[in-house]
């Protein structure tokens, strides 16, 4: 029996919580013997990942950013997100383009058509049909005020360049995914993720069983975090 290939994309500002779920998620798919393509973007390919080492250090203006980013996701799609989808491989992407609407259109302002034009001509020509503009079959937002992030990254790591900007910076990427969610709402999934680990996998979980992409888990409490 021939697989149909499953995209999804995970979204939201830095600190909500995506990566600790996201390795999980591609245990359950994997347990139901999918074959499953785990990546990342900025990156995803080695030219990509070049690519995001610029973008997360060094200065440059809000239209770079967004020339890098969607180079890199040219690359990424090539390379590794339209063969394993034409190989019927369910792909598992942190962050995709609806990170540049709210990073780099939100957050750094700059004009959100000339991004969709970006979009358009970065993301056609790649899947089987030519005309179409490939997106995730669904995006996960992990939905976090940008103080409750920030209080967690502040015992995490070594802030890169974006997680170093201002509070301010991180409202405006905030409101950029819900201007998003609310535009395409058959396609996102909202986490409040301002909840314990625990629940947050459990929310998860109810979003792919709740579209039978993964069995329902025996009493629902698996603590995938
Ligand atoms: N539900 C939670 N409650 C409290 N802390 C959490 C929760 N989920 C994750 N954290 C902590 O918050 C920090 C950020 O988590 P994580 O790296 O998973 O976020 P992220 O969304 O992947 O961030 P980024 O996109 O910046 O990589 C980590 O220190 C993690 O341990
Ligand atoms: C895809 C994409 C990402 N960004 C930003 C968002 C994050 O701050 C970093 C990636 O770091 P992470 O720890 O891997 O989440 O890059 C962006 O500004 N524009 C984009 O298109």
């Amino acid at each position: 029996m021939s697989l149909t290939g499953l995209f999804v994309s995970f979204e939201g500002i830095d600190g909500a919580g995506k990566s600790s779920h996201i390795s999980a998620l591609a245990d359950a798919f994997a347990a139901q013997g999918r074959q499953v393509v785990l990546t990342r973007e900025p990156g995803g390919t080695p030219l990509a990942e070049k690519l995001r080492a610029l973008l997360l250090g060094d200065a440059m203006d809000p239209l770079t950013e967004a020339l890098l980013a969607f180079a890199g996701r040219r690359d990424h799609l090539v390379q590794v997100i339209e063969p394993a989808l034409a190989r019927g491989e369910v792909v598992l992407c942190d962050r995709f383009t609806d990170a540049t609407f709210a990073y780099q259109g939100a957050g750094r302002g700059f004009d959100t058509a000339q991004l969709a034009q970006l979009e358009r001509l970065v993301q056609t020509g790649v899947a089987p049909d030519p005309l179409q503009l490939r997106e995730p079959d669904l995006t996960v937002w992990f939905d976090l005020p940008a103080e409750v992030a920030a209080e967690r990254l502040s015992h995490a790591r070594l802030p890169d360049r974006f997680e170093a900007q201002p509070l301010d910076f991180f409202r405006r990427v905030a409101q950029g995914y819900a201007d998003r969610a609310a535009a395409a709402p058959q396609r996102f999934a909202r986490i409040d993720a301002n909840h314990p680990r625990t629940l947050v996998w459990q929310e998860l979980q109810a979003v792919f069983e709740g579209r039978g992409w993964l069995p329902c888990a025996p009493g629902g409490d698996k603590d995938g975090a």
